[in-house]
C-alpha cells in the first residue's frame, strides 16, 4: 500500500512539485495550504509523514506553531520541516520542537526522496515495534482525551518520563493505567529497551517470585526472570497490591540495590531497570490493613499519578468514541461511520463503570454488529441496552423529569445520583458519603427518605 504523506505549503508550485516527486516515488501524497486544512487532513486519516513548510502565509498558525499542535496531539507522527534557504536557526528550533529532519528550499528531488525514504523507514520500524508491543497487550499507545484532568495527567507523564523516576499510577480498572505506563516508557531514554509487564493478578501467588527473579539450580540458570529481561528498560508492576508480602520485601531490595538473587540461587544479579507500578486499589488502605509494605509504597510512589474515572471527565467520551470508531472501522475495512448526536449524548450520559476499556469494547461491538446498510452512521438504536438503561444518568433529561414538579424532579435526580455514586464505591456508604461531601448518618437518612432501602450500612460501621 502506498504510504500516505501530507505536504503542507502555502505556495501552490512547491506543493505540486513536492507531491509530484513523491508520486513518482510511489507514495500517496495529499496536500494542504494552511494549518486548518492540514489539521483537518490529519484528523481524517493519520498520514505516515508530514512535510511542513515553516512559512505559511495566510494561515491561522505558522509552521512552527502547527508543528507544536501536531506533536502535542500525536508525538509519534514524524514531521520534516521545509525551511527557506539560510534559515538554519528556524530549522534547528523545529528539530528541538520534535521535527525529525529538515530540508532547505530550493532542494533537489533526489535529496527530498532520500529524506522521505529514511523517515518513513524509521517510522515503519517504530510502528512495527509498537504494534507488536500493542498487540501483545491489546493496548493503545496514547492516552486519548481532551479534559483538563487528562491533559494534566499527560503533561505530568511527559515531564516525568525522561527523568527515570519511579511512578505509581493509580485509578479504577480500565482507565488506562497500562497505557500511561507504556507512554512513560516510550517517552523515556529507555524507549529502545524492553518494556516488561509483571501482572501479579494473573500469576499464581507461589509462582510470582520465579517469574520475577528467575530460577537457578545447582548454580545453573534454569530460567531467567522478568527482571533480567527488563534490563536496560522498564519493568511495570501491574496491580502491585496483589503481590504477596514476601515478594514485596524482595522487590524492596531490588529497588534499593538494583540487585536480587534467583529462586534457588545464591548469586547476586545486578540489573539496570526503571520500575513503574500501578494499582486500582488504594495502597494507603492496603497499608492500613497490613497487606502492603509502607516502605515499599514510598519507594514506588516517588511520583504518584492518579487517573480519574471516565465518569469524572465526560468531555473525554466523544473524542475517545471517535478514536475507537475510526480504529474499529479501519480494522473492519469500512469507511469511518458518523456518530449521531443523540448517540453521542447517550454515550456521554452513561456512567461507564468499566471506564475506557468498557467504552472501547462497546464501540467495537457496535461496529461489528451494525448491519451492513447502517454502518455509515451510528444511531442511538444501534447502541447496546446497557448504555441506554441501567447506570445511565439520563434521568436528568428524561421527559418524566421534565414534566414533573420541582420537588419530585429533584427526588428523581437525587435517587439516580445516589445510586450511581454508591455503585461507584461498590456499595460502601462511608466512602460515598466522603466523596459527595455528606455526613455518613445524613446519607443514611437521605437514603431512607428516598426509599433506597437496597443500600445497607457498611459492615464495618
Ligand atoms: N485515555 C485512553 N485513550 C485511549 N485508550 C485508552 C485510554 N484509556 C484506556 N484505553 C484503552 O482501554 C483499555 C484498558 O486500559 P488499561 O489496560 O490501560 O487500563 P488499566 O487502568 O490498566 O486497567 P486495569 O486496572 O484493569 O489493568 C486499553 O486497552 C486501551 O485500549
Amino acid at each position: 500500500m502506498a504510504l500516505d504523506i501530507l505536504v503542507v505549503d502555502d505556495e501552490r508550485d512547491i506543493r505540486e512539485l513536492v507531491a509530484g516527486v513523491l508520486e513518482d516515488e510511489g507514495y500517496a501524497p495529499r496536500t494542504a495550504a494552511d494549518s486548518d486544512s492540514a489539521l483537518a487532513a490529519i484528523a481524517e486519516r493519520r498520514p505516515s509523514l508530514v512535510l511542513l513548510d515553516v512559512w505559511l502565509q495566510g494561515s491561522k498558525l505558522d509552521g512552527l506553531e502547527l508543528l507544536d499542535v501536531i506533536k502535542a496531539r500525536d508525538p509519534s507522527l514524524p514531521v520534516i520541516i521545509i525551511s527557506g534557504h539560510g534559515n538554519l536557526d528556524t530549522a534547528v528550533s523545529a528539530i528541538r520542537r520534535g521535527a525529525i529532519d529538515f530540508i532547505e528550499k530550493p532542494f533537489e528531488a533526489e535529496r527530498l526522496s532520500l529524506l522521505v525514504a529514511r523517515a518513513t523507514e524509521t517510522a515503519r520500524l517504530r510502528t512495527e515495534n509498537e504494534s507488536l508491543k500493542a498487540r501483545a497487550g491489546g493496548m493503545d499507545d496514547e492516552l486519548g482525551g481532551v479534559s483538563g484532568a487528562i491533559n494534566s495527567v499527560r503533561a505530568n507523564l511527559k515531564r516525568v518520563a525522561p527523568t527515570g523516576s519511579r511512578v505509581l499510577i493509580s485509578g479504577p480498572p480500565g482507565v488506562g493505567k497500562d497505557v500511561a505506563a507504556r507512554m512513560l516508557h516510550n517517552w523515556s531514554q529507555r524507549s529502545n529497551g524492553p518494556f516488561i509487564v509483571v501482572s501479579a493478578a494473573r500469576m499464581e501467588p507461589e509462582r510470582v517470585e520465579e517469574e520475577l527473579f528467575g530460577v537457578e539450580e545447582g548454580g545453573e540458570v534454569v530460567r531467567p526472570g522478568l527482571l533480567e529481561r527488563a534490563h536496560g528498560g522498564t519493568l511495570f508492576l501491574d496491580e502491585v497490591a496483589d503481590m504477596p508480602l514476601t515478594t514485596q520485601g524482595k522487590i524492596l531490595r531490588v529497588l534499593t540495590d538494583q540487585a536480587f538473587t534467583r529462586v534457588g540461587g545464591a548469586r547476586t544479579v545486578r540489573v539496570d531497570v526503571r520500575v513503574l507500578s500501578a494499582s486500582s486499589r488504594s495502597l494507603t488502605e492496603e497499608i492500613a490493613a497490613g497487606r502492603f509494605r509502607e516502605d515499599l509504597y514510598y519507594r514506588l510512589a516517588v511520583v504518584p499519578v492518579a487517573l480519574p474515572a471516565l465518569a469524572d471527565r465526560r468531555e473525554d467520551i466523544p473524542p475517545l468514541v471517535e478514536h475507537f470508531v475510526a480504529r474499529y472501522a479501519a480494522e473492519r475495512r469500512v469507511p469511518t461511520p458518523q456518530v449521531a448526536p443523540e448517540a453521542f449524548a447517550a454515550l456521554q450520559a452513561y456512567d461507564w463503570p468499566g471506564n475506557v476499556r468498557q467504552l472501547r469494547n462497546i464501540v467495537e461491538r457496535t461496529i461489528i454488529l451494525a448491519p451492513g446498510d447502517r454502518i455509515g452512521r451510528i444511531d442511538v438504536d444501534l447502541l447496546p441496552p446497557e448504555v441506554m438503561g441501567e447506570g445511565s444518568s439520563s434521568a436528568t433529561t428524561a421527559p418524566s423529569v421534565m414534566g414533573a414538579p420541582l420537588r419530585e424532579a429533584r427526588e428523581t435526580f437525587e435517587r439516580e445520583y445516589l445510586r450511581v455514586q454508591i455503585r461507584r464505591f461498590s456499595g460502601n456508604i462511608s466512602r460515598t458519603a466522603a466523596f459527595i461531601g455528606m455526613e455518613r448518618s445524613a446519607l443514611h437518612r437521605k437514603l431512607k427518605l428516598l426509599g433506597l432501602t437496597e443500600f445497607k450500612p457498611d459492615s464495618d460501621e
